[in-house]
């Protein structure tokens, strides 16, 4: 049903001068969508989640979010309409605690950000959504340190919730376990696993497990273009895909 589908790239093209970073991508996301976005090195992944945000505007094609084209529209216009991603490390606020960066961020959402500066206790409703998120991200006990302190494991969670903090239709997961230690994968893995069933997901990983963990479908992309989509076990079965990865695995 095409009320179904919550995000769609059409023959999205993106080049830079000779480069053909993107070459006529076309996705399609469901609600509910677990849907993994793989590819080796240099193969245009960076550059489709730019576009879907926003940051790099397409040569050629659109992004329509829930049948809305919004291929010209700049990424806060987006994020208003429910388009949100990942956080990343760089734009945390290191000198703000995990509470009071989630208290940011749903106060924002809830349109109530010129009252940020209001003590916790003033909105019962928001200090309740940000303990949620807390625990939902496995921060409780780092809630009020500062987030430059943090684990690294930790920072990555505060990320997803930042994201998940807007309550978005969809959520693009960019690289969520990348530089993760061993000892704190297990915390990523379990809180992508439980995001909420209504958020549609894309995911862009580079960790295995993770995808094959998470995702119901994926696409692979290689050279900028589609080589295939399919459910995890026909992927992993595909002979095309093996190929490129051992290509790229070699000598490992
Ligand atoms: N701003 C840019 N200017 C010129 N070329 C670019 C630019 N951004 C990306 N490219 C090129 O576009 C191609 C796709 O790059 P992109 O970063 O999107 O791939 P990727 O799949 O995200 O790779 P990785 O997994 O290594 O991050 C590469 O050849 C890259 O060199």
């Amino acid at each position: 049903m095409s009320s179904d589908i919550v995000l769609e790239t059409r023959r999205l093209v993106k080049r830079f001068g000779g480069i053909t970073a993107t070459n006529e991508v076309s996705l399609t996301l469901r609600r509910g969508a677990r849907h993994a976005l793989i590819g080796p090195n240099g193969a245009g992944k960076t550059t489709l989640i730019n576009q879907l945000t926003g940051v790099t505007p397409p040569t050629e094609g659109q992004v329509l979010l829930g049948g809305r084209d919004i291929t010209g529209l700049a990424p806060h216009r987006r994020v208003a309409l429910g388009l949100a991603r990942t956080f990343q490390i760089n734009q945390l606020f290191g000198e703000l605690t995990p509470m009071q960066s989630l208290a940011l961020a749903v106060s924002s959402r809830r349109d109530a950000a010129r009252r940020w500066w209001k003590p916790m206790g003033s909105d019962r409703e928001i200090a309740t959504e940000v303990e949620a998120l807390l625990a939902q991200f496995r921060l409780e006990a780092h809630a009020d340190r500062l987030t430059r302190e943090l684990p690294y494991g930790k920072r990555r969670l505060l990320e997803i919730g930042l994201a998940v903090a807007l309550k978005p239709s969809v959520l693009l997961l960019d690289e969520p376990a990348a530089g993760v230690p061993a000892g704190e994968r297990q915390d990523i893995l379990d809180t992508v696993a439980a995001l909420p069933a209504d958020v549609s997901v894309l995911l862009i990983e580079h960790d295995m497990d993770l995808v094959f963990s998470f995702a119901r479908s994926m696409t692979v992309l290689v050279n900028g273009a589609v080589l295939t989509e399919g459910t995890p076990e026909a992927i992993a079965a595909d002979p095309r895909v093996r190929a490129v990865y051992l290509g790229e695995q070699h000598g490992r």
